[in-house]
């Protein structure tokens, strides 16, 4: 059996790795869904479709998971037809992790098991207080997978974060 995760993994975390490690303990294969694939450069999608596909690979294979299935997908502005949008894109899927109530309403009317994983540690585990330490120079390496920490020097993002936020507070 396939199952799906979908998150913006802005950056990607430990917290993530952790549920997919989760998934392939438990199902053959996992499709990380990349969403809100069309954004990038803002300070809640800092990082585009193309630079968090390397950060999810180079982490996965990095663990030695090798049974994955990386798939952008863009935001629709129509949430009835979204999972037909994404069926349309991914590989068939049986079963849908979630803990957004949206996304498990929307997978569970068109017929999907879904399971909720676990929180692991949420407060040092979020994308968006990650993204915060990076801005005000906090520690946070530490909440990344090493493959995450090295592809965002790379790709200058510690800066690109600073001055996005920068020009947000103009
Ligand atoms: N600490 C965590 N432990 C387990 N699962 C997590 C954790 N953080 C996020 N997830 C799961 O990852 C998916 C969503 O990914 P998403 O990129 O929105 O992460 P996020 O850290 O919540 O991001 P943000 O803080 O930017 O909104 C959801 O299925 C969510 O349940
Ligand atoms: N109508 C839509 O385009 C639609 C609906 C629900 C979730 N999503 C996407 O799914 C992804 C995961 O959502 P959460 O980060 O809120 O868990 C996000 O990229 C979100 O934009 C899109």
């Amino acid at each position: 059996m396939r199952a799906l995760i979908i998150g913006r993994f802005q950056p990607f975390h430990k917290g993530h790795l952790e549920v997919i490690k989760y998934i392939v303990s438990k199902y053959e294969d996992v499709i990380v869904g990349i969403g809100s694939a069309q954004y990038s450069h803002t300070l809640d999608n800092p990082f585009t479709a193309g630079e968090r596909h390397l950060m999810i690979s180079r982490s996965l294979e990095a663990e030695g998971i090798h049974n994955y299935y990386l798939v952008p997908i863009e935001d629709l502005h129509r949430n009835s037809i979204w999972v037909a949008h994404v069926e349309s894109i991914a590989p068939p899927f049986d079963v849908v992790f979630a803990n957004n109530p949206l996304i498990k309403r929307l997978f569970e009317e068109r017929g999907y098991k879904i399971e909720t994983p676990p929180f692991y540690d949420r407060k040092k585990y979020s994308g968006r207080e990650i993204r915060r330490r990076i801005i005000h120079g906090e520690p946070w390496e530490q909440f990344v997978p090493e493959m995450v920490a090295r592809t965002i020097k790379e790709i200058d993002g510690i800066s690109r974060l600073r001055e996005l936020a920068e020009s947000d507070e103009e």
